[in-house]
């Protein structure tokens, strides 16, 4: 059991953080490794803890995340480039946060995806940083021989953790349709991956998950991060608890203003929790911007309106919210062909023997989502000299735009990372997802499915998140921004003809009857464009609302997280990356979590 409000209100605590989440348990763990120092933890969420709760149950992935005993479910605003549509965007709302409600995927971004986050101005934040953090965390369970023959892939332990909390590991329960998809892939011109977690992971590739192999079920910041440290008296967890702001201790708008503790709401009733050091905002990047903005930290013209008094004016706070997103193409498999696939899952009575059989450490719910290719553009289109084309008359439209003026700082040099990125040919702008099965929609009974997820990891769009009221409970209004940019509607839509392809290509074509998404009737550029507005969803990777960058480059925190203006108050969570990554983000997450941990221990 978590802690109850009589340890909490009105007392005082070296460190208190907002959101108990991926970024924010793993932060507490190393804070409160240090047994002088008092550790609190506000979470809003429920602690979800007990070992029969779903979460725990790797497959079939997402069946809680419509639940709000396990998810915040959000509504974007119409959506101006999908024909007004909302998209629908969910996120953890309970101890671990989206760690508890994930896909399981564990893979690490490019190192030229990380490095350029050193060269947009925050010096040491590389790399070598991020293995060094990323190994940390992880103790990987190699798997048998007999499974590395299967997946024809020998993993590079150097490249995996060890002995951190997070375990991971492959899967038992194999779908034997990835390894003809896998070849379909290399005669399509794409090779297997050097070293998925070495900074190389362009090509295709089986990755791990969070689970863990000795009970199949999922390892995640909770388990990993709070469980081994409960009992420890310096460290501290309330849930239920919402907070609303930090609380400053001067009533100057310095530009070094001081934290003295955080207002949250817990069972209906306002409380103050005192800080002696330092406040760090972990709320995640759809929360983390509210939580400042109701602080009196963000702009002028959405805080006045509302009445909160700006305190440190930082235009920067929700704004260049950057996000993946992806379109399915489907396919029913011949059913002489047929192979297990997660669409077994709609029969109930399937679906109550499986999880009887995961007791057993048996059966497919120990399953994952496994198969994936991460490929450059130039790799995607029918031929490079098409992407090499897109690619110039992208350049030319932002050199155009920097002679205009009207750039917000810090876009300019972003989007020239993300060019040079693009050009060079070394990053996964375009991934294709293996979903042994139908993605959405209703299976016909008795039929397989696979779906090939195209999910576009390099927008030049930009979105935002902002507050539209002073009750912490009313949700933000999140604008993910797609296809502001007219360059991300032609990426998918080169995503989509790949896939199809990939369709179309032994030892894939063989197994297929028919596509059924986007389906024969859509055929023209202007037909899949269509398709994608209809259906484009968010991946759940949102990033870059409170990020890190030079003040001037409408930066919100420093290279030490710590929110500029402020003497002690800092952000840790996947709201501060500089620029995206190529890659499911709860590495990066667990990463900016540990580093958060030494940064601070350093400095206070
Ligand atoms: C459905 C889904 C599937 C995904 N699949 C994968 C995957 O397979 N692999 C992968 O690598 N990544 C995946 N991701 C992304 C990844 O999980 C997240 O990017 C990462 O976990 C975010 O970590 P975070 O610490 O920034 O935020 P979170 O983990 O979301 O933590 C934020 C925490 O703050 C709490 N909070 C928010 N507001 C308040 C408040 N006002 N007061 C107190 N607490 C608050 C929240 O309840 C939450 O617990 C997925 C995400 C989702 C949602």
């Amino acid at each position: 059991m978590a802690n109850s409000i009589k340890d909490v209100a009105d007392h005082a605590f070296d460190y208190v953080i907002a959101g108990g989440g991926t970024a924010g348990l793993a932060l507490a763990a190393g804070l409160a490794a240090n047994s002088s120092t008092q550790v609190l933890v506000l979470e809003a969420g429920p602690e979800n803890l007990e070992e029969s709760s779903p979460i725990r149950i790797p497959a079939p992935p997402g069946v809680v995340i419509n639940d709000p005993k396990y998810a915040w479910v959000f509504k974007s605003s119409p959506q101006k480039h999908l024909e007004g549509r909302e998209v629908v965007v969910q996120r953890g709302r309970t101890l671990g946060g989206s760690s508890a409600v994930n896909f399981t995927v564990w893979n690490h971004p490019p190192a030229g995806d990380v490095d350029a986050w050193e060269k947009l101005g925050n010096p040491g934040w590389n790399w070598e940083l991020f293995q060094k953090y990323a190994k940390k965390a992880e103790s990987f369970t190699s798997s048998s021989p007999e499974r590395q023959a299967l997946y024809r892939q020998e993993p590079h332990l150097s490249s995996h953790g060890v002995d951190g909390p997070l375990k991971t590991k492959f899967p038992d329960w194999v779908f034997k349709g990835d390894v003809i998809i896998q070849d379909a892939m290399q005669n399509l011109g794409i090779p297997v991956a050097k070293d998925p977690y070495g900074g190389d992971p362009i090509g295709t590739s089986m990755l791990a998950a969070c689970v863990d192999p000795r009970t199949h079920t999922r390892s995640y910041a909770a388990t990993a991060y709070y469980l081994p440290n409960k009992e420890k008296a310096n460290l501290k967890v309330l849930c239920n608890a919402i907070v609303e702001r930090v609380v400053f201790n001067d009533q100057h708008n310095d530009e070094n203003v001081e934290a003295s503790g955080v207002q949250f709401i817990h069972d209906g009733v306002k409380h103050v929790v005192h800080v002696r050091k330092e406040v760090v905002i972990c709320a995640g990047a759809l929360k983390t911007p509210q939580i400042l903005e109701l602080s009196g930290i963000g702009s002028r013209d959405i805080l006045e309106p509302l009445g909160i008094k700006p305190r440190i004016i930082l235009p920067g706070v929700g704004e260049n919210l950057q996000e993946h997103a992806f379109c399915g193409v489907t396919f029913e498999l011949q059913s002489k062909n047929a192979f297990e696939t997660l669409d077994l899952f709609n029969d109930k009575a399937f679906a109550a023997e499986q999880h009887k059989l995961h007791k057993e450490q048996k059966g497919m719910a120990a399953m994952t989502i496994t198969n994936f290719c991460f490929a450059p553009l130039k790799s995607t289109t029918e031929t490079p000299s098409e992407a090499v084309k897109l690619i110039a008359l992208q350049r030319q439209n932002i050199e155009e735009r920097i002679r205009s003026g009207t750039l917000p700082p810090g876009l300019k040099e972003q989007w020239m990372m993300q060019l040079e990125r693009m050009e060079e040919a070394k990053s996964g702008e375009c991934e294709i997802v293996i979903i042994p099965g139908l993605f959405g929609g209703a299976a016909e009974p008795g039929k397989a499915y696979v779906t090939l997820i195209a999910s576009a990891n390099s927008m030049f769009s930009r979105g935002s998140v902002h507050v539209t009221s002073c009750d912490p409970n009313v949700d933000p209004a999140i604008d993910l921004g797609y296809f502001a940019e007219e360059f991300d509607l032609k990426l998918v839509t080169e995503m989509i003809k790949f896939a199809r392809r990939l369709g179309e290509t032994e030892p894939l074509k063989s197994i297929i009857a028919k596509e059924t998404v986007p389906g024969s009737n859509v055929t023209t550029d202007e037909q899949i464009q269509d398709y994608i507005k209809r259906t484009l969803s968010s991946t759940y990777h949102t990033v870059s609302t409170a990020v890190m960058l030079p003040r001037d480059m409408n930066g919100v925190v420093d290279s030490k997280l710590r929110v500029y203006g402020t003497k002690n108050v800092r952000v840790a969570d996947i709201s501060i990356v500089p620029l995206h990554v190529a890659a499911h983000t709860q590495s990066t997450a667990y990463v900016i979590g540990g580093v958060a941990a030494d940064i601070i221990m350093k400095d206070t």
